[in-house]
């Protein structure tokens, strides 16, 4: 009986630590500092906790438990300080020799004992370690489906994506740096008083690789995970001996070819093998949460505002001296050759990077020096990628819910007292996703997986996702790539109606024909440069565009192109006049009604937060 009590304290530990790798590794990181921060936690509980209860009522463990976890997240905190940059191997290495650094501090101190190791009172019983693992799982499953959560599960599938959905990643991955390590010195503290007896060795790189295998195995991308990969691991060696086979190498072996066939068959872990619930991803109707978001600015406001604005990279002059003006309930087109510079244009207006000359202010946020994506997305600006940017793992729905992340607030404290105001938050954020999901088509497939959609769904799932974040600005960076002529023609109607509604659009886009019926105006770039400006007719009449297209001087050009390229273009000119006259006769039926829906006269949004 003693021995299966031991056996059960022990899943209940190694669950812990795993939860503290699975912190980490839920919002994209591998950090192999938990053992370091368990180990620092523990010897340091030693120095405070008392042999009677504190104050006559609070127990000793409790002391050591909340000074280990506040040492954990310190020492956790400060590790993060300078390799919170960091990513994958170059982490991990860092935060391995961060360990190896505590085990030889740790080893060579008087009040630790150095390497004989020093004795704890026994304070830990089965009962206390299942409460503690209970309460740790409860966070993790509480966090999973909140904002917070939403946010880590967002960083670790796509990081661009996450902070151009206003997501400031540096400080969501020092914040699970804290949680984990909080977790840790929960773990050390608990091990220590299990054990009765701990050396600084015993948190050696075996255990952190044992934690993180468990982590794994258990899986990353729900919180039963460490749960399930500590009763498998820690159960293995009590199966050996039932069975009769007492060898050393079996577990590591074993656990070896799980973490092999986990990475290679199962990303999940084996947490992945439940089947996700489908009313995660249910569409949710509140067309009472869709009117209580805030007024757009009032159609004609300036929003966007380049002068001279350029990038170069060394040598090379990506983009030079652009001069460039959005208003509200604008629909801008850039067009242009392959190269020309038009991608890297969008990234300086959307904060990814920084420009390297002139100056630029987007829904009041001055661009370069310490403008980043999130700070843009926050004013108010949402956009697409070239090459799409979705988070693979998560549903349509859920892709779509991080979106809303700049509209929304965290509900993880509500959620961990079940407080009803979570829930009606919640719920605001998914009728809101729900709509924007409808809206661009893809309601019947709010529960699929995004890395399942076919290549125009997932276009259409980026706009309702950009959709979510309820932008001023909407970028969008070739979205009918891919798409076919009626779908394309859908996009069309569907940017019209986001520009009636009040939204700014800027597009790129090779669809010519497509660009010359959506847009108001078109920037033509070449070599980085304007080229020519203007209404689609007049983009469309000018020869310098023809040139830009042809690739070379009129008379060097192959005649048959060249004659083809012009009989193209005058049908484009056909086209645009087309489409102008008619949002002529449009405007002109609408003009009792001046504003648009959706819009207000109210000054344009600001966020405080973001102009301070
Ligand atoms: N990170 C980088 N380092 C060096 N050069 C770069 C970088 N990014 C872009 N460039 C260069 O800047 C120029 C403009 O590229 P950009 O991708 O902005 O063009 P584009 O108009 O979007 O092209 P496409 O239509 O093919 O997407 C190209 O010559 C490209 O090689």
């Amino acid at each position: 009986m003693q021995e299966y009590a031991s056996l059960l304290t022990f899943i209940a530990l190694t669950g812990i630590l795993a939860f503290s790798f699975y912190a980490v590794l839920i919002a994209g990181q591998l950090s192999l500092a938990q053992v370091g921060l368990a180990s620092l936690a523990a010897f340091t509980s030693s120095l405070v906790v008392p042999a009677d209860p504190l104050f006559g009522v609070i127990p000793p463990l409790i002391v050591g438990i909340v000074f280990g976890m506040a040492v954990g997240g310190l020492a956790a905190f400060v590790l993060g300080l300078p390799v919170i940059r960091l990513r994958g191997v170059f982490l991990a290495i860092a935060t391995l020799a961060f360990a190896e650094m505590v085990r030889i501090f740790l080893i060579n101190q008087s009040w630790t004992n150095g390497a004989q190791g020093l004795s704890f009172p026994k304070l830990v019983t089965p009962a206390i370690a299942w409460i503690a693992l209970a309460v740790v799982a409860y966070w993790f499953w509480r966090m999973s489906g909140s904002r917070m959560g939403r946010a880590f599960a967002a960083i670790r599938e796509d990081e661009l994506a996450a902070t151009s959905m206003g997501i400031n990643v540096t400080r969501y991955r020092m914040t699970s740096f804290v949680i984990a390590g909080a977790v840790a010195g929960l773990y050390g503290v608990m091990f220590a008083h299990f054990t009765r007896f701990a050396d600084p060795n015993e948190f050696s790189f075996q255990a952190a690789v044992d934690g993180l295998v468990t982590a794994v195995v258990g899986g990353t991308t729900m919180f039963l995970g460490p749960l399930f990969g500590s009763v498998f691991l820690s159960a293995l060696p009590e199966l050996q001996r039932t069975l009769g086979i007492d060898a050393g190498w079996i577990r590591p072996t074993i656990s070896g070819v799980l973490l092999l066939l986990v990475i290679l068959f199962l990303p999940g872990g084996l947490a992945g093998l439940i089947p996700r619930r489908k009313s995660a991803s249910r569409l949710v109707e509140g067309a009472d949460a869709v009117a209580a978001l805030p007024p757009l600015p009032a159609r004609g406001t300036g929003l966007l505002e380049l002068h001279g604005l350029g990038k170069s990279y060394g040598g090379v002059r990506a983009v030079h001296g652009i001069d460039l003006a959005v208003a509200a309930g604008e629909v801008h087109g850039l067009i242009g050759p392959n190269g020309a510079g038009k991608t890297t244009l969008v990234n300086m207006v959307t904060g990814v990077t920084p420009p390297t000359a002139g100056t630029g202010t987007v829904l009041g946020v001055t661009l370069g020096g310490r403008t980043r994506a999130h700070r843009v997305a926050r004013a108010g600006v949402a956009r697409t990628f070239q090459q799409i940017k979705l988070f693979g793992r998560l549903s349509a729905l859920e892709n779509v819910l991080v979106g809303a992340y700049r509209i929304t607030d965290d509900t993880l404290l509500r959620r961990l007292v079940f407080l009803p105001s979570a829930r009606r938050k919640e719920r605001g954020a998914r009728a809101v996703a729900s709509a924007q999901l409808v809206r661009v088509g893809l309601g019947e497939k709010a529960a699929t997986a995004a890395g399942d959609l076919s290549y125009g769904d997932q276009r259409r799932l980026e706009i309702a996702r950009a959709l979510a974040a309820h932008p001023s600005l909407l970028v969008l960076d070739e979205p009918a790539a891919g798409m076919n002529h009626v779908e394309a023609e859908r996009l069309s109607e569907l940017i019209r109606s986001l520009a009636a509604d009040g939204v700014a659009v800027l597009i790129i886009e090779h669809n010519v024909r497509m660009m010359l019926a959506t847009c108001d105006r078109i920037t033509v770039l070449n070599f980085g440069e304007v080229i020519a400006a203007g209404t689609p007719t007049e983009v469309a009449r000018d020869p310098k565009v023809l040139e830009a297209y042809l690739g070379s001087e009129g008379d060097d050009a192959d005649p048959a192109v060249a004659e083809d390229l012009a009989e193209a273009m005058e049908e484009l000119v056909e086209v645009a006049e087309e489409a102008e006259a008619e949002a002529a006769s449009v405007e002109a039926a609408n003009t009792p009604n001046t504003a648009g829906a959706g819009t207000t006269d109210g000054p344009a949004e600001q966020n405080p937060e973001e102009t301070r």
